[in-house]
């Protein structure tokens, strides 16, 4: 039974509906990601599911209470991370965890909980003084300390470098390892990507795709990208008459081809019949960046266009680039 259900929820501003009829469903023991640009209304649609804002029609259930009306048990069972805004200066890391903790009926106990996030040896040090990581670690540990069994993750990592990220993502794990159910915000593709069972894309207030990380990129238009700097130049005819090829692209003596793995098939028989060498040949997935642009309106949809400037965007290392506004 889903611990999560959001059914046709509507919710407007001043008239502007900013999210319009989402629905989803999540599992127990899911990593559950919502993942769409800047005012896509990811942030509306978790507050209604926390029970923060009260939605304009729709119906949000958390294991079968709902949010606003039964907002004191629905407390005790999703722990929401702090606004760090909310935290005073001086209130050491320990007075902290005492404090929230004396909030719930029946608390975690706060040390253990500590430990496990690295926190304990800054027990003692200010809010003020600790790192961007150690306060993300501190704002999951509160998020904890009631000992929920849902816990709601609100871009979680924007702002901390990449080693920091990584350590987040692991303690992510660590959480969903311990049995709790995990609906993450992120801006991050390669977070989604590495950490959520599912993912739903919102787009302008509307659900686009819901699916795994690895559905999501077999929706990608050119799911697989081939590159390689031939030897000699390759007839356009040839390769234009590829199968299933999405996009082309020539730049500095190097084709990007993306299509499917029947297009990979088909270069590199055309390229023995023709007895062209391919030079740093490179066959790689799309990744879930590419899904995401070929799933959000904004940033032009699908098509060949938007894939042929993609296709070389899959060579480049390990990044963690945040998605242009
Ligand atoms: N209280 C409010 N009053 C008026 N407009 C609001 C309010 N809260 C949010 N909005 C607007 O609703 C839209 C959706 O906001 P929301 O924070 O849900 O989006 P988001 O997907 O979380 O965006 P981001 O990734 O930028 O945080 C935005 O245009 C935002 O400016």
């Amino acid at each position: 039974m889903p611990v999560i259900e959001v059914t046709d929820l509507r919710k407007s501003y001043g008239g502007r509906p900013v999210v319009d009829g989402v629905s989803f469903a999540v599992e127990e023991g899911e990593i559950f990601g919502v993942l769409g640009p800047n005012g896509a209304g990811k942030t509306t649609t978790v507050e209604c599911v926390e029970g923060l804002r009260v939605p304009d029609s729709g119906r949000v259930r958390v294991t079968g209470l709902d949010p606003v009306a039964d907002h004191e048990q629905v407390a005790r069972v999703l722990g929401a991370q702090l606004q760090l805004s909310e935290l005073q200066a001086k209130l050491t890391v320990r007075e902290a965890l005492e404090l929230y903790a004396a909030f719930y009926p029946r608390p975690a106990d706060w040390r253990p909980l500590a430990e496990r996030l690295g926190l304990a040896p800054h027990l003692d040090s200010r809010f003020g003084k600790l790192s961007g990581g150690q306060k993300q670690r501190l704002s999951i540990a509160l998020a904890l300390i009631g000992d929920p069994r849902i816990v709601v993750l609100d871009e979680l990592t924007t702002g901390l470098d990449p080693r920091a990220r990584r350590d987040t993502w692991e303690l992510i794990e660590d959480i969903r390892a311990n049995g709790v159910t995990v609906l993450l915000v992120t801006h991050f593709m390669e977070e989604a990507q590495r950490l959520c069972d599912r993912i739903a894309v919102i787009d302008k207030g509307r659900v686009a795709a819901l699916d795994t990380p690895a559905g999501l990129i077999r929706r990608s238009a050119g799911a697989t990208v081939i590159s390689f700097t031939p030897s000699a130049p390759l007839d356009d005819r040839d390769l234009n008459g590829l199968p299933a090829l999405v996009s082309i692209e020539h730049r500095d003596g190097r084709v990007t081809l993306s299509g499917t793995d029947e297009t990979v098939n088909a270069v590199i028989t055309l390229l023995a019949r023709t007895h062209v060498t391919a030079h740093q040949l490179r066959v790689t997935d799309a990744t879930l960046d590419d899904a995401f642009l070929d799933l959000t309106e904004e940033n032009g949809g699908a098509g060949p266009t938007g894939a042929t400037e993609r296709a070389n965007t899959t060579d480049r290392p390990d990044t963690t680039e945040e998605v242009p506004a």
